[in-house]
């Protein structure tokens, strides 16, 4: 399945401050997005907001979904459905395994057999296969990036949302990393949106937005 993004005058504050203030932005399903920005800009922000993870107003609809208007619960079950996260800093289960951490998001689902297969090709196919049984806390920075794209992308999401997925890593390794990422959305039509300061990030990408003080200022096309 893929799913569009539209959000409307989709703003988060705190206190009096504005953090973010999207007025209109469309993404088409199964697009790769790009978002850059200075330090502060918001992108963590923006990428948390698509994510339906913080307090804002206006709307934010994937697919036929608001989710600013489901209950936190909802959302949560959402997000549990359609979206996989790679966090800026992975949190992974230091003393979990691997293949547990790949499995974190298929914990409590019926189809879990289905998905720990897809988990182990997916570990398979971004070359950690050998690593599946090593504790997570054991693994260079790399090998936890390689990680954390297979528990977002374990429970086949429609959309991924991704937060400096190549920081820290040398540039063949994130080269590496992003010709899977981008290969692993576009074979399988999700919507795909990461944040980084990457250049590299931003040539595989369909599109990229700028933003500066929490407001779009730069959209072109790739
Ligand atoms: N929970 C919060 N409460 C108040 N202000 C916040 C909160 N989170 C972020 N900010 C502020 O919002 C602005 C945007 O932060 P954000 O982390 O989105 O920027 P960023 O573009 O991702 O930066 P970086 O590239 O450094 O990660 C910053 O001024 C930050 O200090």
């Amino acid at each position: 399945m893929s799913l569009s993004l539209s959000a409307r005058d989709l703003t988060v504050r705190s206190g009096a401050r504005v953090l973010l203030s999207l007025e209109r932005l469309d993404l088409p399903a199964g697009s790769l997005t790009g978002i850059r920005g200075a330090s502060g800009a918001g992108k963590s922000t923006a990428l948390h907001a698509m994510a339906g993870l913080l307090a804002a107003s206006g709307s934010l609809i994937w697919g036929e979904t608001d989710l600013a208007r489901l209950s936190q619960p909802a959302r949560t079950r959402f997000r549990g459905q359609h979206m996989g996260m790679i966090f800026q800093d992975f949190l992974l289960f230091e003393e979990m395994t691997a293949r547990e951490n790949a499995l974190v998001s298929a914990a409590f689902r019926p189809d879990r057999a289905a998905l720990a297969a897809r988990a182990d090709a997916l570990m398979q196919r971004l070359g950690i296969a050998a690593l599946a049984d090593r504790r997570a806390e054991l693994l260079s920075g790399g090998e936890r990036q390689r990680v954390a794209v297979a528990r977002a992308l374990a429970h086949d999401p429609a959309i991924l949302l991704a937060d400096e997925p190549t920081a820290s890593l040398d540039r063949a390794a994130a080269d590496a990393l992003i010709a899977d990422l981008a290969a692993l959305a576009r074979d399988e039509g999700r919507t795909v949106v990461i944040v980084s300061h990457d250049a590299h990030v931003w040539a595989a990408m369909d599109r990229v937005l700028t933003l500066d003080d929490g407001h779009l200022c730069g959209d072109s096309h790739g």
